[in-house]
């Protein structure tokens, strides 16, 4: 590598000798008894090694000079007893071989002048190259068409669909190809001037004709060029399709164009003469989008609030004027973690459209008297609705809980709900069950159900790339009326390739829901009989696991994305990372003018991504232990103030590039902060942030971050830890966070050798979906970890040996600098097998712990050896062949313990049940709020979807 990065390296010492150097006069006495030349020989050998090892220590200055370890890690190392072969020779390169052995020891001298051994990296044989050379990334790779792209032009699939003859509009068309999709002109000019959108996806091409409403429903907007016919509408509709292909546009303009052309006779204004006189924002609510994450709640907001703000304030079209001014539709965010006075307060004053996470959702819903849905009269503290003279949009309306709206006009309009098979996983679905109860109980038990006044029913939207058995529960529990009503016809699934019936959702009953969930709270005794039900659940799910985890037809990553993998020994997990991102990214600076790209760094929990965010950000080359310790020590007392400020790392092998970390326990503002600042990071001299813009970023994340996210200039997602929940579906969402809307993108895989087993699952998991199968078949490319090391590190033939161990050992002086940075290693370490012990039995034979070396692994954690506590056999006595002895249960009992490092996922669930179940014992508030998600985990909420 010929790049800048390379120069952080000193340059590397003098070739260090691999053989013993051998004196002249050994060998020139001559004569004599055997012995006495024995002993002469063995004195002058030892000469030869000290002055050589003197020369090599002064000489060197490079790598191996901060290769300097203390009596204690020598210690360490002499206890760790590994059958060390003694080197001959030394330098300041530091690395060296065995005679004869297996291992290749470092050697050092430390700031006493003793020699130390310090456990290597590397073998003297080396390491393997990708296993079928062919299929190095050095291999041509032939691009892919990108299936996520927008289209140049509507399929005719498309256009076939849509309805001829609509009114003309006046002057040519901003963005012809998206007109074309039934919307309406003042959408698509905001789209193509303010976010420069021309031309839809193949997912908005399919699903958008089919959301906007059909003209006959309402008289009063006019025929538009492309609206689906009656037949092809879909008032609810499940809408999938791949990552990244323009969902959630897909679902916020018919949404928007719908509720600003709404009838003027539904609303319960009279019919505004201009649209600037029309309903202000205290109309309520009409929209609400549910999101599990509070960054997905986030991104969609902004996204509709920029699309808001891209549209005049009235029509231009005095034919056909806004029934609401756009300015009125002001769109609120309700999420876990922010201050609820606040949100009340903006509730109010009125949120046409509300963006949530479901328990906070729940939580307004039930608690906060301002919250009103359209149609609903505000509440009088005597019980009776309030009209306000001269305000006619709450005198008409209906009173609260029960009579919303009245014959023919409008209540709550819209209930979206994306990523919801996620939703549905992560054990939200009593909030969700809470949810629709209270919008049931609220809604009029006169609403339209049919004809054109049957259209202002709710409309329901899941979006899903997933078909889960949850989202058909969902699906099941949200349409139950109007199932019912149109003769059992269930939800279409729009935005896949071929639209497809499902089957037909189970009707649910929500007020008998409803019953049951206030008699479980008001009968303690029935506790036990839930946990019976419960317990077949989990055997049901069980089952429902291995079925799970296959990929959902139709669902398949973007066919321009790049799938590689490489396998990691696990104690060069942390080096190969490093070297993966200075590789990555000073490709990407050479190939865009140094702008650089952004990498999402996927790791299986909490406690990991912290400590190796700190660990990249803290740890020094090529300086002495001693010396780290004192400046660290003054450095700690200063970032013990600002280290939950501070949101960036740096690290010296990845100069100007900021390394953020996001996951479910940092506070709502941080998570935020460090996705905004990923987003359009900046960057950073001499820890300052220095303002200008920088596309070369680093996100270390859970799997918080796999769903829905989508930050611009992604380039790469390297997932060092596969996901121990959802399988082969959460690795197409995770990588999915790049290759989107037609974008390039690449994903490596760490596997350790003992997972090789990973590659053929996830090719055969996604090339079994069905749209695949019809299409080009995808292929994980192996790319050797020595290439990865070589390209990473520079140097000549095996020097990025020697360069690695020194980016290891600068990791374990910071590691082993302080008892604090030690607990914080052990910590990562134990929460990382606890995490990989909850990979699903379907799993087992590819991540087992039985197979995992504790002893290499601590390495990426830093450490000289495992932590005893999750070892069956310490790692002292152990030699080389020590395996895990990790109880799978016994991991998992403990994961319930400890919230805030794992994912969360359906198993997962079963453990909040048991938590939740603890709580309500308790009767005191332990929140959850080191969850993954925001699982709404707190009290409040559980007594609230179990209050009547
Ligand atoms: N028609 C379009 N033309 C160009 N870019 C688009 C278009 N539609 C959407 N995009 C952009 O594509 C990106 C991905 O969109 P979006 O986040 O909605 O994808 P998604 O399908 O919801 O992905 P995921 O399944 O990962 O949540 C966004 O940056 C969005 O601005």
């Amino acid at each position: 590598m010929t790049d800048e990065l390379v120069l952080n390296f000193s340059p590397p010492s003098a070739s260090p000798s691999s053989a013993p150097t051998r004196s002249t006069s050994s060998g020139g006495r001559k004569g004599g008894r055997w012995t006495d030349r024995a002993k002469e020989r063995k004195r002058s050998q030892i000469e030869a090694r000290k002055a050589s090892r003197g020369t090599g220590t002064r000489e060197g200055g490079g790598l191996g000079q901060g290769v300097k370890r203390s009596r204690e890690d020598e210690g360490a190392d002499d206890a760790a007893g590994a059958k060390r072969e003694r080197t001959a020779g030394g330098g300041g390169g530091g690395a060296h071989v065995s005679q004869g052995g297996k291992r290749r020891l470092d050697m050092a001298v430390g700031p006493s002048g003793k020699k130390q051994y310090i456990s290597s990296l590397f073998t003297a044989e080396g390491l393997p190259t990708a296993a079928d050379s062919s299929t190095s990334s050095s291999a041509p790779i032939l691009p892919s068409k990108p299936s996520n792209a927008p289209l140049t032009s509507v399929p005719s699939t498309a256009t076939d669909a849509l309805e001829s003859g609509g009114e003309a509009e006046e002057g040519p068309d901003p963005a012809p190809e998206l007109s074309k999709l039934g919307l309406m002109r003042e959408l698509v000019t905001g789209l193509a001037g303010k976010l420069g959108i021309t031309g839809p996806t193949a997912c908005q091409a399919g699903a958008i004709p089919r959301l906007v409403p059909p003209s006959s429903a309402f008289a009063s907007t006019g025929k538009g060029k492309g609206r689906a016919s009656g037949a092809d509408f879909a008032h609810d509709a499940i809408l999938r399709a791949q990552t990244g292909s323009g969902k959630t546009l897909t679902f916020l303009l018919p949404m928007l164009q719908d509720l600003l052309t709404l009838p003027p006779s539904s609303l319960s204004t009279p019919p505004p003469s201009s649209a600037k006189t029309g309903p202000d924002r205290s109309i309520g609510t009409l929209a609400l989008i549910l999101a599990p994450t509070r960054e997905l709640a986030s991104q969609i907001h902004t996204v509709l609030s920029s699309l808001l703000s891209s549209l005049p304030s009235s029509s231009p079209n005095p034919n056909k004027p806004f029934t609401i001014s756009p300015r009125a539709l002001t769109a609120g965010l309700l999420v876990g973690g922010a201050n609820r006075t606040h949100e009340k307060r903006r509730l109010r004053k009125g949120c046409p459209i509300v963006v949530a996470t479901p328990g906070r959702l729940l939580d307004h819903l039930k608690t906060t008297e301002a919250f009103r849905l359209a149609g609903e009269a505000p509440k009088l503290k005597d019980g009776a609705p309030k009209g306000r003279p001269g305000n006619p949009n709450t005198v008409a309306l209906g009173t609260r809980g029960g009579g919303s709206g009245g014959e023919g006009k409008v209540g709550l309009r819209w209930l979206i709900v994306d990523e919801c098979d996620r939703l549905m996983d992560l054990g939200f679905e009593e909030q969700m069950k809470g949810i629709l109860e209270e919008l049931a109980r609220r809604s009029s038990p006169s609403a339209p159900t049919n004809g054109a006044a049957g259209s202002l029913r709710r409309r329901t939207i899941l979006c899903s790339a997933t078909a889960s058995e949850g989202v058909d529960r969902l699906a099941g529990m949200a349409i139950s009326d109007r199932a019912a009503d149109e003769g059992g016809k269930g939800m279409v699934v729009v935005g896949a390739r071929e639209d497809v019936r499902v089957k037909e959702p189970e009707r649910r009953d929500l007020t008998q829901g409803a019953k049951r969930g206030a008699e479980a709270v008001e009968d303690e005794d029935r506790a036990e009989d839930d946990e019976d039900e419960r317990e077949e659940e989990q055997d049901e799910d069980a089952k429902a696991e291995s079925a799970a985890l296959a990929l959902p037809s139709g669902f398949t990553p973007p066919s321009q994305l790049q799938h590689n993998y490489i396998v990691v020994p696990p104690k060069l997990r942390f080096v190969t990372l490093v070297a993966l991102l200075r590789k990555l990214l000073v490709k990407a600076s050479s190939a865009n003018g140094g702008r650089g790209m952004k990498v999402l760094v996927f790791m299986s929990c909490t406690d990991a991504v912290d400590f190796w965010w700190k660990a990249l950000g803290k740890m020094k080359m090529g300086t002495s232990s001693t010396d780290d310790a004192d400046d660290e020590e003054e450095e700690e007392e200063e970032d013990e103030k600002a280290e939950s400020a501070r949101l960036v790392s740096l690290h010296p092998l990845l100069p100007s590039t900021p390394i953020y970390r996001l996951h479910g326990s940092l506070p709502l503002q941080t998570r935020l902060s460090s996705l905004s600042a990923f987003s359009s990071p900046y960057t950073v001299e001499d820890g300052k942030r220095k303002g200008s813009q920088t596309d070369a970023g680093v996100l270390l994340c859970t799997s918080v971050a796999a769903r829905g996210l989508d930050v611009k200039n992604v380039g790469c997602v390297v997932q060092v830890d596969a996901p121990t929940e959802g399988g082969v579906t959460e690795y197409v969402h995770r990588v999915g966070r790049t290759a989107r809307a037609g974008a390039q993108g690449t994903a490596y895989s760490f596997i350790l050798p003992s997972e090789s087993a990973y590659t053929s699952f996830l090719e055969d998991g996604i090339n079994s979906s069905s749209a695949s199968a019809k299409g080009k078949k995808v292929r994980m490319r192996e790319v050797g970890v020595e290439q990865v090391l070589r390209e990473g590190y520079g140097g000549e033939g095996r020097e990025y040996e020697t360069r690695a161990t020194d980016v290891q050992m600068g990791f374990e002086r910071w590691v082993n600098a302080s008892e604090e940075t030690a607990s914080l290693a052990r910590k990562a370490f134990q929460a990382h097998i606890r995490a990989y012990a909850t990979h699903p039995s379907s799993e087992k034979h590819i991540f087992n712990t039985k197979a995992l070396h504790l002893g290499h692994l601590a390495k990426s954690f830093g450490m000289r050896e495992a932590p005893g506590s999750h070892t069956g056999s310490s790692s002292k006595k152990g030699g080389s062949n020590k395996k895990a002895r990790v109880s799978v249960g016994g991991a998992r009992a403990r994961a319930r313990d400890d919230e805030g490092g794992f994912e969360v996922g359906p198993r997962k669930r079963k453990a909040m049940d048991a938590e939740q179940r603890m709580k309500k014992l308790m009767r005191g508030p332990q929140a959850l709020g080191a969850s993954e998600f925001h699982i709404a985990g707190n009290d409040v909420l559980e007594s609230v979807v179990r209050r009547k």
